[in-house]
Order: structure tokens, then C-alpha cells, then sequence
């Protein structure tokens, strides 16, 4: 049939087909019958979510095959700016950072791509994706409206990205058949749908109006009517308890006409430290998917495979400041470690009922390993490494500034006062001091200041001591209209009784993060020698070798279990694994990807915060172990002895 009949043909079915050069492909909507239309078919998806960039690239094919082996014929991921753009202008698409090669596994595998480009996406990932180098104490931006100075940023990384998207479009010949722009903006207080157009507008532009755009919001007329715009469709979100006429009653109101789309059917749900793991009952997704599929709906299933925040990428919520653990398992069907769980067999079930599904087998859960105890030995303190972090001496400040003012945008910030005079017992308040500092004074601890919960204590010292504070950048706000308040670090001055401290050194941990792999690396070498610190609750570095076999087809997946340590970071290899805090839970255990691990011997890094479990016949050990523990309830016993709190 020639192209000029098909032509007719849709548009008496008042489809607007918009064609590809490169084929016959196309994707849009028929109002009329209430649905999308894939290359002149009726087309619906079955999606669910995977970020590429809280899963090894190693896994990508794995976790794919999966998820096409559980029925679905789409796949959903955002862009996360700040994964590829670690520094002004400084960009990461290879490796782990690679997103088109994502993509293009994403096709080979058989699946459809649902593309989240942000700039803004949330997802529990540290603020919400934006690059933290973007904040400072001068520039007071207004993220997420037209704001010049916030606007120009994204253009730059927009010009950077869409060139690299647009092969992957569907009417180009990629598997990329939708765009969304932003993320539930009717969720944020701005409301600025100049800004909204304007990403519109770049968007259609770089991609030549070849890519279909939508927005989600939760589902509600106000946050769908404030978050969408003439031009993108506007879909919504809601998990298995909310009422799904009225849900789509509400995307009704915005789109009188066309398919009904859930964009983030939660399998699972989001965790904080310190609250108990979260979960959704299988059968009770499994039905209510079914329901929805009844319905006739586009689904995608937030998240389909969670899995992990490594290094310091973790979000958090707030109000009150409340960070999300290292594993994003979500109680997934995929495990944060890629394992199929009875919920995946019993979502396969259901969609084989609306959807082909294909007879070969599903690929097994990736084998996981025993290593056993390791021991390990006390390295530096961060006393002992002041001439390490900062060889030309300390950064020097009348008032305390905020790390991203010294361009430390990610992990630990040591600041040191010398006492002028003696105190005994003395109020040191800290009201905004974020997110948690560890104080001494010389090696004795002295206790912690966490912010929204504890800002001040008592010390002792004698003239010419030094108080240390390391301060931790636990994560920068994700989600809601406090992510404009998100610098981290001592950023209202200390006072000692009273009296507002003045003259402080600075002690940036800029090589705990670094985009290169070998500075990490040389760090932690010098961080596991010389130490001079007698004190187990003065931050310091344990350290240990591990071997494991020599044949590397045994070399696999394992956890390391942080039992007995209460809170801090952990290092393979000088790979950044994540955080650790026992002492809350509900995560206890780490999945450590064999990509990380080596043949032989590897090397493994404890920074712990508060107080390591390696006094004397004390069990100073990490074991590795062939099973996750993301969901314990107990504290452990090494909670920290409680300090002032001034509520
Ligand atoms: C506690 C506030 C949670 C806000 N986030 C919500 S509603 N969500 C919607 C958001 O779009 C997605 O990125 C995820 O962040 C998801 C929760 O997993």
C-alpha cells in the first residue's frame, strides 16, 4: 500500500501519522479509539522501571532478558544529569555511565524504551539528579523554574545530551518510542509552565518533533493540571491502594481523550534508615495488575529492578531529613541483585494473560558467594590525614562555609578550630550544621550534632587543643520544595558558650569521590597507613585483604555483612560501594556485584564514623555472605552514647 493510501487511511482514523525517513515507523495516538498506534497498529505497553545507573553494566543484559522474559515489551529508565556530568563540563558516558549502550541492549534484548531525560527525575537519587556543583551560598537559584542562572545549566547539559538520544528515537530506528520532560512538576511548589514549554520547545527542536513527549504527576487533577502542557501527554502515578477510576478520572480531566497510562505502578516502595523495610504483597500486586491491564491501561511498573545507590548517590527525604539506605531494592521482582522472586512469577503470570509472552526459559538469579570473615586493622584517622587531604595546608575561613563553596560536592568535609582559651564543659551549639558532624577535641570524642535533631553538647578542652568536626553530606534533598535549601556543611557558625567561633581550617575530602578511579585508590592507600590514633570513635580507616579464588569463573556476586560497625562508608578495590549504619537499619548488608571483585586478593575499606567494633577481643571483621539483609529490625549494640539535644 502506497505511503499516500496509508496516509488517507489514518487520517480519516484521525491519526496524525508523522513518518520516519529512515523507515515506516511511527508512534502516536488515536483519540478516537483511546490509544497509542505503533507503526499504524493498536499498540499498548507493559513496561517496568530499571536505572541504568543503580546497576553494573555488566548486568545490564541480564536484568533486561529478565525483564523481557517476564512479558513486558517496554522498559523505563531516567537520566541521571548527575551521574554524567560529575563536574562543570566534565562528562561520563562510557562504562557504567554508558547510556546509549544501555539503550541499544535495551533493543537488542527486544524491548521498547520509555525515557525519563529529567532535567529533574527524583527516584531517591541524590537531589533528584541535579549535579550538587550547581549550589552555592552566592547563587541563591530557584531550581526547576526559568530562573537564568538554573535555565542556562540545563541548556548546556541539554546540548550535550538530546544529540546523543536522537539515533535512539523509535522514528529514527531506536527503541526510544516516548519522552518524558521534567518529573511530577505539579508536585512542586514553581508551577512555571514557561518553564515547562521551554524544555518543550529545546526538546521537540533537538529531536526534530520526532519524539512523542509526555509528563507524569501523581494523580490528581491539580498536580497533573500544573505539571502537563498543550503538546505533551499528560499521564499519571499511583500504586495498588489508590482507587483507579478516580485516578484516571483525574488524567480524564486533562486528557479527555486517549490511553490510560499509569507511569509508576509501585511494585514496592522507597526506604529511610532507621524505618522498617517496606514492601508490597505479591498476590496483591499481582491482582491488582491485573486490574489494570482490565482496564486497558499502559502500565509501567516503578521499580521492576531496583537495585543500588552506590558511592554517595543515595537521596533523601525531608521535612524531617531523612536519607534512603544504599540498597534500592524497593521489594522489586527483580532483587537489588537481580534475583527473580515469587512476585516475578506471579506479574508474568498475569500479563501472559493480556500479552505474548515468550516459552524460553528465564534467565536464573546470578550465583552468590560465601567469602567468610575478614579482619581487619585499624588504618588513619582523619587526624592522621590532615597533610594527605589538603598537601599546600588547610583552606583557611573566618566563618565556616559550606563544602559546596570549596567545591567538595559529594561525602565528608573535616572543619578545625583551636581553642583560644580553656573550657570545661562548656555549650557548643551547632543550628545548622548538615547533615550529621562527628566532634572531638584533639582525639577525645567529643559527641555528634545531626541536624533537625541534635544541635548542641558539651566539651573540654585546653587552650591550644583543637576542635575537629567532620562534617557528612549524608545526601542532598530529592523530592519536594526544600531541595532548594540543599548546601551541606557548618552553615550557621558554631558558638561556644555563646560566643561564635571564628578562624577555621577546612579539610575537603576530595579524593573520596573522585571521578577517577586511581586518585580514589591512592587516597585509601595513604587512608590505611600511618596511625597515630589511639581512639575507636574517631573517624578512621579499617582496612583488610581478602583472597578469593584464583579462577575467576568463581569469582561472584556476595554481601558484606557490617554487623558490628555502626556507621560509615564502604570500599572494594577503591570502588565506592555505599553507606552503611547498622546502628539503624534496616540495611545490615551490602550486595557487592562481581564487578567489583578481582581473582586473588582484594582490597577492603571501612571509613567508620562513629565507633568501630575493634577494641580488644572485640570482632573487628566484615563477612561476606550469600544472602541480603536489607530488612533487619534489631539496633545494634554499638549505638552511640546519646548527646544534648536542644529541641
Ligand atoms: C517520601 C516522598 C516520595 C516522593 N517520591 C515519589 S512519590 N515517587 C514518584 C517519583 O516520580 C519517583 O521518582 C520516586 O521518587 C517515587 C517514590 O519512589
Amino acid at each position: 500500500m502506497t505511503a499516500i493510501i496509508l496516509t488517507s487511511l489514518l487520517l480519516s482514523l484521525s491519526i496524525v501519522p508523522v513518518f520516519s525517513q529512515s523507515s515506516n515507523r511511527s508512534f502516536t495516538i488515536d483519540y478516537e479509539h483511546n490509544t497509542f498506534v505503533k507503526d499504524g497498529k493498536p499498540f499498548r505497553y507493559v513496561s517496568g522501571s530499571m536505572h541504568y545507573f543503580r546497576t553494573p553494566n555488566y548486568y545490564w543484559h541480564d536484568r533486561l532478558s529478565k525483564m523481557k522474559a517476564a512479558g513486558l515489551n517496554a522498559i523505563q529508565t531516567y537520566i541521571a544529569w548527575n551521574f554524567h556530568e560529575p563536574l562543570p563540563k566534565v562528562y561520563q558516558f562510557s562504562g557504567d555511565h554508558d547510556l546509549v549502550g544501555f539503550l541499544k541492549t535495551a533493543q537488542d534484548v527486544g524491548l521498547l524504551v520509555i525515557l525519563r531525560i529529567g532535567p529533574y527525575i527524583d527516584a531517591e537519587w541524590d537531589f533528584g539528579g541535579f549535579p550538587s556543583w550547581m549550589l552555592s551560598s552566592t547563587s541563591n537559584i530557584t531550581l526547576r523554574t526559568i530562573d537564568p542562572v538554573y535555565l542556562k545549566y540545563v541548556d548546556e547539559w541539554l546540548d550535550k545530551l538530546l544529540p546523543l538520544l536522537k539515533p535512539m528515537l523509535y522514528l529514527n530506528g531506536g527503541p526510544v518510542i516516548m519522552v518524558q520532560v521534567e518529573n511530577e512538576y505539579g508536585s512542586y511548589f514553581a508551577c512555571d509552565h514557561e518553564y515547562i514549554r521551554h524544555l518543550e520547545r529545546k526538546v521537540n527542536q533537538a529531536f526534530e518533533n520526532k519524539a512523542f513527549l509526555f509528563t507524569t504527576d501523581g494523580n490528581s487533577v491539580g498536580r497533573i493540571k500544573c505539571g502537563a502542557l498543550q503538546g505533551m501527554y499528560a499521564t499519571c502515578d499511583f500504586g495498588i491502594t489508590k482507587n483507579f477510576t478516580k485516578s484516571f478520572a483525574a488524567q480524564r480531566v486533562i486528557e479527555p481523550r486517549g490511553p490510560f497510562v499509569n507511569s509508576e505502578f509501585y511494585t514496592g516502595w522507597l526506604d529511610h534508615w532507621g524505618e522498617k523495610h517496606n514492601t508490597v504483597d505479591a498476590d496483591k500486586f499481582a491482582d491488582s495488575l491485573d486490574l489494570l491491564l482490565r482496564y486497558g491501561a499502559n502500565v509501567n511498573m516503578y521499580m521492576f529492578e531496583g537495585g543500588t545507590n552506590f558511592g554517595f548517590w543515595n537521596g533523601a527525604n525531608n521535612p524531617p531529613y531523612k536519607a534512603v539506605p544504599t540498597s534500592y531494592d524497593y521489594d522489586a521482582p527483580l532483587t537489588e541483585a537481580g534475583d527473580l522472586t515469587p512476585k516475578y512469577f506471579k506479574i508474568k503470570n498475569v500479563i501472559s494473560k493480556y500479552f505474548p509472552v515468550e516459552k524460553k526459559a528465564v534467565p536464573p538469579s546470578t550465583p552468590k558467594a560465601n567469602y567468610g570473615k575478614l579482619f581487619l586493622q585499624k588504618g588513619a584517622s582523619v587526624l592522621d590525614l590532615l597533610s594527605y587531604l589538603m598537601p599546600k595546608g588547610p583552606i583557611l575561613t573566618k566563618y565556616t562555609v559550606a563544602m559546596e563553596d570549596v567545591k567538595l560536592y559529594y561525602g565528608f568535609t573535616l572543619y578545625r578550630h583551636q581553642l583560644q582559651s580553656s573550657v570545661y564543659q562548656e555549650t557548643l551549639i551547632g543550628l545548622d550544621v548538615r547533615d550529621r558532624a562527628y566532634v572531638s577535641v584533639n582525639q577525645e570524642f567529643m559527641g555528634i550534632l545531626e541536624w533537625q535533631w541534635t544541635y548542641g553538647m558539651n566539651i573540654t578542652g585546653k587552650a591550644g587543643d583543637f576542635l575537629n568536626i567532620l562534617v557528612e553530606n549524608q545526601a542532598h534533598i530529592t523530592f519536594g520544595n526544600t531541595i532548594n535549601d540543599n548546601l551541606k556543611g557548618i552553615l550557621k557558625s558554631l558558638t561556644l558558650n555563646n560566643q561564635t567561633l571564628t578562624n577555621w581550617e577546612m579539610y575537603p575530602f576530595y579524593d573520596m569521590q573522585s571521578p577517577n578511579k586511581t586518585v580514589v585508590e591512592s587516597f585509601l592507600k595513604k587512608a590505611t597507613e600511618n596511625s597515630n590514633t589511639t581512639s575507636l570513635k574517631i573517624p578512621t580507616f579499617y582496612h583488610g585483604l581478602i583472597n578469593l579464588p584464583n579462577d575467576k569463573s568463581q569469582v561472584n556476586d556476595t554481601y558484606i555483612d557490617l554487623k558490628h560497625w555502626t556507621k560509615g562508608q564502604v570500599y572494594i578495590n577503591g570502588f565506592n560501594l555505599g553507606r552503611y549504619w547498622t546502628a539503624k537499619g534496616p540495611q545490615i548488608r551490602l550486595f557487592v556485584p562481581k564487578t567489583v571483585l578481582v581473582p586473588g586478593v582484594n582490597n577492603v575499606v571501612l571509613f567508620e564514623l562513629e565507633s568501630a567494633p575493634c577494641g580488644e577481643g572485640d570482632p573487628c571483621i566484615v563477612t561476606f555472605v550469600d544472602t541480603p539483609l536489607i530488612n533487619s529490625t534489631t539496633i545494634s549494640s554499638r549505638v552511640v552514647s546519646q548527646q544534648h539535644t536542644l529541641h
